[in-house]
């Protein structure tokens, strides 16, 4: 298989002048598809900026960025909303859930508007709770409203799954069951999955595990034999 992604000298500076922030300093990356992809570093670092303008979120401000082969950075407006729309799942720290709205209607969001989606049920199933369909957010633990927020981002069958600190919120426990239903993510619906972490023994879970420091690639190291989320600990 080809990559999903790859970027060539990309570079993100936000505002101009003496407060001008060099976010990215010349990224060059392979992503290769199918992996599930670590992103380590100090906070600061530019891993969230990474994850945004792969994720078609945002622009980078030089370099080129590619899905497959589709150049992100050279896309309209339009044509970037579909890449999103078509490929791209997101799942943030903070759950984002509709707190008005059950656990399916949450995960219908998405599937009445996606081309190719799986029934909510599938995606409540993909994410093992399917039995908690009609409970609203509050009565979720942390850990499975973030299932749901899983079951949400990946029920319209997206290439690339974007998870930024996506176990931050949860104890190590509620964490791993988290972790494994990416895992089975990756695995059954073959998601590109990249995750962004603080925890560094995360890594383990992972096919490839980038490093960043200050804009920059420090690292990139593939690990032949990815750990199970049952043996990881933070
Ligand atoms: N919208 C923005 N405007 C100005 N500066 C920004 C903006 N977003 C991010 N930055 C700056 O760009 C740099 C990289 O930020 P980024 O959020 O990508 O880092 P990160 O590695 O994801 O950090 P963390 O681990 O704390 O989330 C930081 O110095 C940050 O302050």
């Amino acid at each position: 298989m080809g990559n999903a992604f790859t970027t060539r000298d990309l570079r993100k500076v936000y505002g101009e002048g003496p407060a001008a922030v060099h976010a990215l300093r010349g990224v060059d990356l392979e992503i290769p598809e199918g992996e599930i992809v670590v992103l380590l570093g100090p906070s600061g670092s530019g891993k969230s900026t990474l994850l945004n303008i792969l994720g078609g979120l945002d622009r980078a401000t030089d370099g080129q960025v590619f899905f497959r082969d589709s150049e992100l950075s050279a896309m309209s407006d339009a044509e970037l909303t579909r890449y999103r729309r078509d490929h791209v799942g997101f799942v943030f720290q903070f759950y984002n859930l509709m707190p008005s709205l059950t656990a399916q209607e949450n995960v219908e969001l998405v599937t009445e508007i996606a081309r190719n989606p799986l029934s909510p049920e599938e995606a409540l199933a993909l994410v093992g709770l399917e039995a908690r369909a009609d409970h609203f957010p509050a009565q979720l633990s942390g850990g499975e409203q973030q299932r749901v927020a899983i079951a949400r981002a990946v029920a319209k069958q997206p290439d690339v799954l974007f998870c930024d600190e996506p176990t931050g919120a949860l104890d190590s426990v509620t964490g791993r069951a988290v972790l494994h239903v990416l895992r089975d993510v990756n695995r059954k619906l073959g998601a590109t999955v990249m995750i962004v972490t603080h925890a560094a023994a995360q890594a383990a879970i992972a096919h490839r595990v980038i490093r960043f420091a200050d804009g920059a690639v420090q690292s990139v190291t593939v690990n032949e034999t990815p750990a199970s989320p049952e043996e990881i600990e933070w």
